[in-house]
């Protein structure tokens, strides 16, 4: 089919050069798309339908619809109406289908298959389920793959929800939330396809390692349009070169501010104390103070943007002027309006009114000048908040001010107040324990006449103002009245490994309940105290110990423990990549500092002194969330050694 879009001559069919060019980017689209099916089977699946509309058909499934020669479809898009009971159908509810085999290739190759016969009570059916055991237990090499040929009905729920609603996702880690949010983005894509191509759409990751990891799937999928890009890079309106303290990124974060930076921008709306007087020929034309009063207030209680209500003001001006002239006899037309409106006298009350306001301006006072901070936030923070969300110098100007990331964000809000931020049609928000409520809004207001995905674990949030419910942080976003779903059923981690990373979870999120693992593989797990002066032998030892075995191998550790790590690992001639880098038959080794570790997974994982992690937090509570974090990356194996004892949590 690769050849077929190849081929395609164009010139007959495109009237002029631009359908010509339109075009020709769609078949080079199509290309692309197309590209790596060389390498990929055609179908993983096969639905034989015993009743309904497609009584006694049969459809093949894989990743895109393929045809034949005659143009006949071969292969029937996993994301077709007609493949969702693949995922679905069991015997309690077969939906039709009387068998669904499912294929097993190696290297390409078809190796294997698996049927089961969902409405013959007497049919012996093979063992369901081992060419799913051997997907999750194949070894992890490269960036993220996709899972279409094994969706869970539970995932499957979730990757094809309607693209109106706003759904949550709760999932202990390696539930595969990431996995379904990739899917869902590429369902509503096949689903909706005009629609979101016009509007976009967008996935949110917490780091660039991770958009790194994940940038394949999509593409596997055939969809080229997703826009991914980390929460930072969003509000990157000024440059951001300065780190708060925790207490101040906290109360930055908080939506409290969002009402401060409203104030404070509303502040600028002026109360007229002067006429404003229009010459026109001979004439004057008076709009009285009261009325400018009155036009000013009717744009206030609109609830429209400022930026929006400062355009329509000239306007509203003129208005009342037009009324004045026709009184007076005269006819002015919607011209004379519009040349009132850009009067010099008109223009100059709309600026002493409603000034134009830059909203990094308006941000860089807030956070310089004390007094004009201590009016807005009246009421809304205490002195003592205040006080931290100030820079300890003033800044003199929006190029040179000590940015952080959480006043780019505060940029972005004000930006927003100004004028609205355009939404896309769905956004995918991975990770999002970790937005403060002010991220929230930002991500929010991408997606305000759209729908989002929101996917994280509460267990794993590690930021000071991470977030401590769902309801809550889905009304930041502005989506109040999303589902929230639980996944528990974990693919990641094996069964060992879980169980005691789950130890730490009453004391960093009482309420969840531990994942369990579909995994089969009790999971090679060891904890290996070792003495002080051994402890960076031993970790690069086990690293060596670990490259024996097939697949990535992560070596994670806190950040006060790298330098001494990648030293041994030098003097040892071991070479090793960088969190995000592909990993490759013959670079399989990634050093990961503890705080990327989120969202990623090694098929080994070497765990460096566990203690130094949760050291490595501003609170304990915070560090735990970042070692359940690193003792759930790995898929088959976890060494993890310590010269300091264990926090008193893993105990039995
Ligand atoms: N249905 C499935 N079939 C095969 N593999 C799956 C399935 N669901 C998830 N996986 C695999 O399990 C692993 C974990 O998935 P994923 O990273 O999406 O989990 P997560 O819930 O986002 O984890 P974390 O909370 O750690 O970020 C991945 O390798 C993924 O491909």
């Amino acid at each position: 089919m690769r050849a077929d879009v190849e081929a395609l001559d164009i010139r007959d069919v495109a009237a002029n050069w631009v359908n010509a060019a339109v075009l020709q980017t769609q078949v080079g689209e199509r290309i692309a798309a197309l590209a790596d099916l060389a390498h990929t089977p055609l179908f993983f699946g096969r639905l034989d339908y015993g009743g309904g509309d497609h009584a006694g058909h049969r459809y093949y499934i894989g990743r895109r619809h393929v045809h034949d020669a005659a143009g006949d479809p071969m292969v029937v898009d996993w994301r077709a109406p007609v493949s969702q009971p693949f995922y679905r159908a069991s015997r309690r509810d077969p939906q039709h289908v009387a068998l669904r085999r499912r294929f097993g290739y190696t290297a390409g190759e078809l190796t294997a298959y698996e049927d089961e016969h969902l409405t013959d009570p007497a049919a012996a059916d093979a063992p369901a389920g081992a060419l799913l055991q051997r997907e999750i237990e194949r070894p992890r090499v490269g960036p993220m793959r996709d899972i279409v040929a094994t969706i869970q009905p539970e995932q499957d729920e979730i990757v094809r929800a309607g693209v109106e609603g706003t759904v949550c996702v709760q999932g202990a880690p390696g539930t595969g939330k990431t996995a379904v949010g990739l899917h869902r983005v590429a369902f509503l894509l096949y689903a909706h396809r005009e629609r979101l191509a016009r509007t976009g759409t967008l996935v949110i990751g917490p780091n660039a390692s991770f958009l790194r990891y994940i940038e394949q799937v999509l593409p596997a999928l055939g969809e080229l349009q997703v826009r991914q890009s980390t929460v930072d890079a969003l509000v990157a309106h000024v440059p951001v070169r300065a780190e708060d303290d925790a207490r101040a990124a906290a109360v930055k974060g908080d939506a409290r501010m969002a009402e401060v930076l409203r104030r404070a921008l509303w502040s600028h709306v002026g109360e007229p104390d002067a006429p404003c007087v229009v010459v026109r020929g001979s004439r004057r034309w008076r709009v009285a103070t009261d009325e400018l009063s009155a036009v000013v207030a009717e744009l206030r209680e609109r609830g429209i943007r400022y930026g929006a209500a400062r355009e329509a003001l000239p306007q509203r001006i003129a208005h009342a002027v037009l009324v004045r002239m026709e009184r007076a006899g005269e006819a002015p037309d919607d011209r004379t309006q519009n040349a009132v409106a850009r009067d010099a006298a008109v223009k100059a009350t709309v600026k002493s009114l409603w000034p134009p306001v830059d909203p990094a301006k308006l941000v860089l006072r807030l956070l310089s000048d004390e007094g004009f901070l201590a009016t807005h936030a009246d009421g809304l923070l205490t002195a003592d908040e205040q006080k931290a969300v100030l820079w300890p110098k003033p800044a003199r100007g929006v190029k040179s001010a000590p940015w952080t990331p959480a006043d780019a964000v505060l940029v972005d809000e004000a930006s927003d107040l100004v004028s609205r931020t355009p939404s896309l049609g769905h956004v995918v928000l991975d990770e999002a324990q970790d937005l403060s409520p002010m991220q929230y809004r930002a991500v929010g207001r991408r997606c305000s006449t759209g729908s989002a995905t929101v996917l994280g674990d509460l267990a794993q949030g590690t930021t000071p103002w991470s977030t401590a419910g769902w309801a809550e942080a889905l009304a930041h976003l502005g989506k109040p009245d999303a589902a929230v779903e639980e996944l528990t059923r974990g693919f990641r981690v094996p069964r060992h490994v879980i169980d005691y990373a789950s130890r730490l979870l009453p004391a960093i999120a009482p309420e969840l309940a531990p994942a369990t693992s579909v995994r089969e593989s009790p999971g090679d797990f060891a904890v290996r105290p070792v003495p002080a002066a051994e402890l960076t032998d031993a970790v690069v030892a086990a690293c060596r110990e670990a490259l024996t075995r097939e697949g990535s191998v992560g070596l994670i550790a806190a950040a006060a423990r790298l330098p001494a790590l990648t030293a041994a690992l030098d003097a040892a001639g071991l070479p090793y990549l960088d969190p995000g880098e592909e990993t490759t038959p013959t670079a399989r080794l990634t050093l990961v500092p503890a705080t990327l570790a989120k969202g990623l997974e090694y098929d080994s994982v070497v765990l460096d002194e566990p203690a130094a992690i949760v050291d490595g937090e501003p609170d304990t509570r915070t560090g735990l969330r970042r070692l359940y974090v690193t003792l759930t990356r790995a898929v088959t194996a976890l060494t993890v050694l310590h010269a300091t004892p264990l926090p008193q949590e893993l105990a039995d």
